[in-house]
Parts: C-alpha cells; structure tokens; sequence
C-alpha cells in the first residue's frame, strides 16, 4: 500500500475516506472547507490501489508554553484508517513519516488531540492538558460576589461579519496569555462564524458579545448559544458558554457577570474552562457549580526538539535536573540537563552527567507544559526515581502558577 502527499484534485475521495474513517458516512462533502485548510505537502493518504483508505493531515501552528513564548508545533488531525485495513500499520507508517518532517522542519512538538488513550503513547504522545465543563445553577448560585469588574467598560452584541474583523487579533492576544492555546487560523474564524461550511452540518448562528475597555480597545468576548425551555408558563433556558475570552481579570468577570445575568436563564454550562479559571470561586455559593461528564485529557503533546522546546519555557526555580529519556523514535532520545536561573529562563542541553530521572519521552512531553507532575508520575511508574528527592525537586523546578489548557478542538 502506498503512503503519498496528496494533491488538491485528490482531496474529494480523501476527504471521503475521512468521513468513512470518523464513522459519518452521511456528511455533507464540504469542498471549500477542505480546500481552506489544504497546506500542500502536509496531508497524507494511504492508497489501496486507487482507493484513498487512510488520512492524515498536519497544520504549522504556534503553542503557547509557560512563561507565554511560543514554540512552532506540529498540530496533527483527521487521522484515519477505514475499517477495512486497520491494524496494518498504515497509521504507524503516516505518523512516521510526518513526524520525521515535522524535526527536518524544526518544530519544537508535535500536538494532537487523541480520539482514544491508547493509540499515541506508542509515537511519543503523552496527555498534556485537561478540558472540562462546567454546569452551574443560577437558581442556588447567588450570583458573582462583589469582586471589581471593568471601570468604565461596555458589552454590546457584535455580528458575525464584526467577530471575523476583531476577533483574530483579540484571539492573537488572549493565546499569548494561556500556555497549551495555539493559534486559530483565519479558515477556523469562518467556521465559527458560518462564513464556510464544514461537513459536519447544523451551524446555528451563536449569540456573540464584545467587551470594551474604557480606551475603546476590545478585551474581550462571550460566544454563546441558548436552548430555549419553557415548563408551561415558565422560562427554564440553559445559557451554554462556547468561548470566553478575556485579556485581563476585571473583563473576565464583566462577561461573567453578564453571562450570568441574561433573562429567561435558569443554567449556565461552560463547555469547557481552563483547569485554573477562578470562576466557581466568583459565585457567592461555588457549590451551585459542579463538573459535567466533559471532562479529561485533551491535548497529547510530542516533544521533538528537546532544546527548543525547554528553552522557550519559564521555570519555577533554579536548578539542574538531568533526564534520562528513552524515544525509540531517537528525537528526544538520551541524558539531557535541564539547568534553570533564578530569572525562570533555562537551557536544556545533551549531557554524559549520570541521571536524576528515567523516564520515556511520551511522560516527558505530559509534563513539558506543566499539566503534570514528575511525583505523580513516579507514583504510576511512569517515572523512575534515580536520586532519591529528584522528583520534588524536578517539580519545584518544572512548576507553573496555573496549568496548561487548550480553548479549540482540531
Ligand atoms: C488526531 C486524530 O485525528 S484522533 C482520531 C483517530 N482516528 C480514529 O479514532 C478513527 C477510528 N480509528 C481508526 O481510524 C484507526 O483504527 C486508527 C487510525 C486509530 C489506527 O490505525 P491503524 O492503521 O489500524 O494503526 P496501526 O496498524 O498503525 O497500529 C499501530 C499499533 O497501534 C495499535 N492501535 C491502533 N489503534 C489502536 C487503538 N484504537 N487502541 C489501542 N491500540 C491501537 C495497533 O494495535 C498497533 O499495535 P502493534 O504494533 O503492537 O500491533
């Protein structure tokens, strides 16, 4: 079976095989939305003859890492194999090949979001952040303490044609802020916003909110849909929260505010929050909130270039930790010394040092943004202790004041 880049004319039986793939044998064939996010040379297929029966797609992207540097990574998608030639090793053979492209390139990570946990340890993946919902009762929630929102600020509705304008930059900021956000590409911003249709159908257009600082300047957005409920004569709504983006605190908890104060609302659900959002603790009672069933890992990440990747990030303390890392696929393979400087910054370089830590590269990559800890992993045997206290003192260094989280599916 063969493994190619494919061309732009071969992008229908492709996409085709994806839908099979992802078991949606009715989707709509979406063309356009294909071709806005076809990246020549960065999507593969797996030929049978002339019948595409895998997919594989890459996109460049930017990951926020702590301290708010951006490394380049190597964001993977739309891995299928059709039922038919599964476990031939034709995913293997995909992931191989993009991932020796995406170290020629000098992406510091690959990133993925993984369909089921026991596919991508075996490439070097390993779970890096979280996702979670939330649902909250207005009935008992007592509404947000008196906590100082934006002086002088103002929300007002804004169109899709407006999000498509000022949403980009204000996302460009906002990622900036959050370590595990990337980038959202400008085809991404006509999804969200109707402007293109994807396969998978029933876009409704959401209810969308900017914030505006006192200075004008936007600092803010809610986005946000209502399902509208009545119990005979009464409103019984559920307000769900798609996306909530602020640049500073006083805007975060103006849009809160305001997503909590909507008529006919009886229920906020946040689809999916940052593991450190403070919201709950907002609410006069944070009982009223509790998690829904979408919570987990979400984004794997792959480190592929162990100097750039450490380097870019801040740390916690000063210090030398010396890894032990094993990667049978040789990209993070070896001894390296993480030394940290009492500024945060840090350098990680190959050593001949005895080690501290044993660990495989995919443990490494769940601790890389700070989403893990070193003595967690020791506990699960993920991790082995060469020096007695090396795991507290590797997660003094590797600690981060609030952990990695990624807003977007892709
Ligand atoms: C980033 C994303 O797009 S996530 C979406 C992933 N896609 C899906 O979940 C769609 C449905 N599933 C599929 O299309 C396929 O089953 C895939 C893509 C998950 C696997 O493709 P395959 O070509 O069968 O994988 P391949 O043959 O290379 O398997 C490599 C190894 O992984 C193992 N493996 C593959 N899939 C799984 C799985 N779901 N669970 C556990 N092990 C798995 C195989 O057993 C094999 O192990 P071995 O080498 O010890 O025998």
């Amino acid at each position: 079976m063969d493994i190619r880049e494919i061309t732009e004319d071969e992008l229908g039986g492709w996409g085709r095989a994806l839908d099979l793939g992802f078991m949606r044998p009715d989707a709509a064939p979406a063309p356009e939305a294909r071709r806005a996010v076809f990246d020549p040379g960065r999507s593969l297929g797996a030929y049978d003859g002339e019948r595409c029966v895998g997919t594989f797609r890459s996109f460049a992207t930017e990951l926020t890492v702590p301290g708010g540097a951006v490394v380049p990574a190597d964001a993977i998608s739309n891995v299928t194999v059709s039922a038919t030639h599964r476990r031939r090793g034709l995913l293997s053979r995909m992931m191989a090949r993009d991932l020796a492209a995406a170290s020629e390139r000098g992406d510091a990570v690959a990133i993925l979001i993984a369909a089921e946990y026991r596919i991508y340890g075996r490439f070097g993946f390993g779970p890096a952040t979280r996702c979670g919902g939330l649902e909250i009762d207005l009935t008992r929630a007592g509404g947000l303490r008196s906590v100082p929102g934006a002086e002088g600020g103002r929300i007002d509705f804004a169109t899709m044609e407006e999000v498509r304008k000022v949403g980009p930059a204000l996302f460009d900021r906002y990622r900036r802020t959050q370590p595990g956000a990337i980038e959202r590409s400008e085809a991404t911003w006509r999804l969200r916003t109707g402007d293109l249709r994807g396969s998978i159908g029933d876009w409704k257009e959401p209810f969308v909110v900017l914030h505006r600082d006192a200075a004008d300047q936007v600092t803010g957005m809610l986005t946000y849909s209502v399902a509208d409920v009545w119990e005979g004569k009464r409103p019984d709504c559920t307000l769900v929260v798609h996306d909530h983006l602020a640049l500073d605190r006083a805007t975060a908890v103006a849009l809160w505010r305001f997503a909590f104060s909507v008529d006919w609302v009886r229920r906020v659900e946040v689809r999916d929050i940052a593991p450190d959002d403070p919201l709950p603790l907002l609410l006069d009672d944070p009982r009223a909130a509790r998690a829904t069933e979408r919570s987990g890992d979400f984004m794997w990440v792959r480190v592929l270039d162990m100097t750039a990747a450490f380097g870019a990030r801040t740390y916690g303390a000063p210090g030398r930790v010396v890894f032990a890392v094993s990667d049978p696929a040789g990209y993070a393979e070896g001894r390296w010394a993480l030394e940290t400087a009492p500024d945060g910054s840090g350098s990680c370089t190959r050593t001949a040092d005895p080690a501290d830590l044993a660990l495989g590269v995919g443990a490494l990559s769940s601790l890389y943004l700070g989403g893990e800890t070193v003595s967690r992993l020791t506990a699960a045997g993920l991790v082995e202790e060469l020096v007695p206290g090396a795991a507290v003192r590797a997660d003094l260094t590797l600690r981060t004041p609030d952990r990695p989280w990624c807003p977007d599916m892709f």
